[in-house]
């Protein structure tokens, strides 16, 4: 069974296309983050996915039945962008009744809100939470009923880091029970350890995904060595200079002296500089899901990307 499977899909709103054949798929037990600037397409994905609108083309299944059935959508759990709570009523009134709604047991109520760490809050009314408390409900409302299909859209905003870790680390768990996670993000730092899969969208239409090893063998982008001399630079400079292909050995801003090289030409350096004796240390630096993000989003992509990035 997979979580999703969108095929070759696209949606307009009015004349504007703004999912263009998009193919992506999640299956159980992975968390895959959804990469992409202001307006890139990823919540409209999402409303795709919770049987909110439906495609102009293309083929979606959601848990393999149909989007917003809702047998189907029971088994789902949303975080919304934005979280709205009536702010007369507590925690625990509020979980209460969506666990109603949802038909899931109120015995998960205060079970829940312990487990987002609301426990000492749970019976305060919500005008006095911070923004970070209500987005914890509004993960605790996400997590009722066990959900198979987990979709978060910006979850750790308003969130100061230690709850941030923690949310990760209680995704994870979810994920290693079986649970689909999809995590809506303009946050790229800090989250690459967290995540098996990136997807990233850009103007309606999926540039690249795949594990971290995939998109970068896909971007083929330069690898950076940093490099300690043994003796004299020039020396070290000679080795990196007679490797065939090899970079320029240059000083970063941090004052380190380092290269950049293709990938296929990382190991014959390597090997070069061992033999030569004139490295004392040296560090691998690959890139990032963020340097990734910037060359799959392109050049134009900082004129996307708006002030929230
Ligand atoms: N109700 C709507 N009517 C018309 N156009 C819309 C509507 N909702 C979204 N759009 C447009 O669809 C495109 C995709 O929007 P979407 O909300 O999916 O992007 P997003 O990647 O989630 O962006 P953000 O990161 O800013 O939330 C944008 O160009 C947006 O202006």
């Amino acid at each position: 069974m997979s979580c999703f499977r969108l095929e070759n899909v696209s949606y307009r709103y009015d004349k504007a296309l703004v999912l263009n054949g998009v193919d992506l798929r999640l299956e159980p037990g992975e968390i895959l983050g959804l990469f992409g600037h202001n307006g890139a397409g990823k919540t409209t994905s999402i409303k795709l996915i919770l049987g909110l609108m439906t495609p102009c083309a293309g083929n979606l299944s959601v848990l393999d039945g149909e989007a917003g059935d809702p047998k189907i959508s029971q088994y789902i759990g949303y975080l919304p962008e934005n979280v709205m709570f009536y702010p007369q009523l507590t925690g625990r009134e509020i979980l209460a009744h969506f666990a109603r709604l949802k038909g899931a047991s109120q015995r998960q109520v205060p079970e829940l809100l312990g487990q987002v760490g609301l426990e000492d809050a749970m019976d305060a009314r919500v005008k006095t939470y911070s923004k970070g408390m209500r987005q914890r409900l509004g993960l605790a409302q996400a997590l009722l009923g066990k959900p198979r299909l987990l979709m978060l859209d910006e979850p750790t905003v308003g969130l100061d880091p230690v709850a941030t870790a923690d949310l990760y680390r209680l995704l994870r768990g979810l994920r290693d029970e079986g649970t689909g996670i999809v995590l809506c993000s303009h946050v790229l730092p800090g989250v690459e350890p967290y995540i098996d899969r990136a997807a990233i969208l850009t103007e309606g239409a999926l540039k690249a995904a795949g594990d971290l090893p995939a998109l970068r063998r896909q971007a083929n982008m330069p690898i950076t060595l940093t490099l300690e001399a043994e003796n004299d630079e020039t020396a070290l400079q000679a080795v990196v200079e007679k490797t065939a292909g090899a970079g320029v050995m240059k000083r970063d801003n941090s004052g380190r002296l380092s290269v950049a090289v293709r990938p296929e030409e990382k190991m014959p350096l390597i090997q070069a500089l061992m033999m030569s004796g004139e490295v004392r240390d040296l560090g691998i630096y690959q890139p990032t899901l963020e340097d990734l993000y910037v060359h799959f989003i392109g050049s134009g992509g900082l004129a996307h990307r708006g002030g929230a990035q």
